[in-house]
């Protein structure tokens, strides 16, 4: 079974990926690292050396082509779900889980904005006037989802008994 996990930036999609893989005695993987090591820059160059829609074309290629292990937790990017057929693509091929949190508890966690280039030079009220918007747009992607979860204070343990 593979457990995609879905949500906006800073939900924490890539720390529970990690922790729930650990508990489950399975392999990880985390979408955004895995275009980072093919491709030998990071998103933010990336998207400033080919743009947003050559990011998305690849993102959609990398999650449909990935050699998944049987068993597996996937970590997402924070866009992947609103793009192409991304999201019925996950739906049919494992369990989608949105880690669903309130705007302003993702501003309290977006620090290291400089990693995302959708929100590097934003100030908090800016960010948070963004991620209102940017919620509404993309809550009809991830509200299709199999499970959806308060992710704020969300644990490991408790995680992995939602998905039981
Ligand atoms: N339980 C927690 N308490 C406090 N901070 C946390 C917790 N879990 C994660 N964080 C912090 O919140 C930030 C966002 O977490 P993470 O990078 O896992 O999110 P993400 O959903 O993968 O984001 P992106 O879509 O940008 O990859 C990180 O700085 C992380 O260290
Ligand atoms: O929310 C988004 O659109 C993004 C989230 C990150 O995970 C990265 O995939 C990239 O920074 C874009
Ligand atoms: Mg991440």
């Amino acid at each position: 079974m593979k457990i995609f996990l879905i949500g906006f930036m800073g939900c924490g999609k890539s720390t529970k990926a990690k922790q729930l893989a650990n508990k489950l005695e399975c392999q990880v993987v985390d979408l955004d690292a895995v275009i980072v090591e093919q491709e030998k820059q990071t998103i933010a160059e990336y998207f400033a050396a080919h743009g947003e829609a050559s990011f998305r074309q690849l993102e959609s290629d990398t999650l449909k082509n990935y050699p998944y292990p049987e068993t597996c937790v996937v970590a997402t990017g924070g866009g992947l779900p609103c793009f192409f057929d991304n999201m019925e693509w996950m739906n049919a091929n494992g369990k989608t889980v949105y880690l669903h949190m309130e705007p302003a508890q993702l501003v309290s966690r977006l620090h290291n904005r400089q990693k995302r280039p959708l929100i590097a030079n934003m100030d908090d009220e800016q960010l948070l006037a963004f991620i209102i918007k940017k919620l509404e747009e993309r809550d009809p992607f991830y509200t299709k989802a199999q499970l959806i979860i308060n992710a704020f204070d969300l644990d490991a343990e408790t995680l992995e008994e939602k998905l039981n």
